[in-house]
């Protein structure tokens, strides 16, 4: 993969940022989403995983790529509601890599 995922998910989360701070509900998505409330986020964000799963048993690329990009931007939403980077993500999934599952499921039996 590209680097530019990273500038992407970072560009993405500052404009969240602003349009939480501004709270603009009528003029934007993202501060009409927050005002709902916490929960309202995290429904929304279920539903978009719920699409992303029916897409993905299709044979639809397009159709998964567009629901795959709507899951990460809600999430991203959910993120930054709850005071949480992408940075924070991106160094947890760094301390995961090359420990298999299988070998963090076994030590967790333990
Ligand atoms: N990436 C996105 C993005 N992806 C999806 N959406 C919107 O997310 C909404 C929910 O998606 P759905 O497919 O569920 O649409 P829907 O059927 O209308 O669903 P409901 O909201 O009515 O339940 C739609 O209004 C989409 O347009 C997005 N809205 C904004 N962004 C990014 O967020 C930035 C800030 O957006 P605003 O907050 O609107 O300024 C934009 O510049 C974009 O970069």
């Amino acid at each position: 993969m590209s680097k530019a995922m990273g500038e992407t998910l970072g560009r993405l989360e500052a404009v969240i940022h602003d349009r939480l701070a501004a709270g603009e509900a009528e003029a934007s998505y993202v501060a009409s989403l927050a005002a709902k409330g916490r929960g309202k986020i995290a429904q929304k964000l279920g539903e978009e995983a719920v699409e992303a799963v029916i897409a993905a048993v299709s044979e639809d690329d397009p159709e998964l790529i567009g629901e795959a990009s709507d899951l990460v931007f809600h999430l991203s939403i959910l993120l930054a509601e709850r005071g949480l980077s992408w940075d924070m993500i991106a160094a947890e999934l760094d301390r995961r890599h090359g420990t298999s599952g299988h070998t963090e499921k076994a030590g967790r039996q333990q």
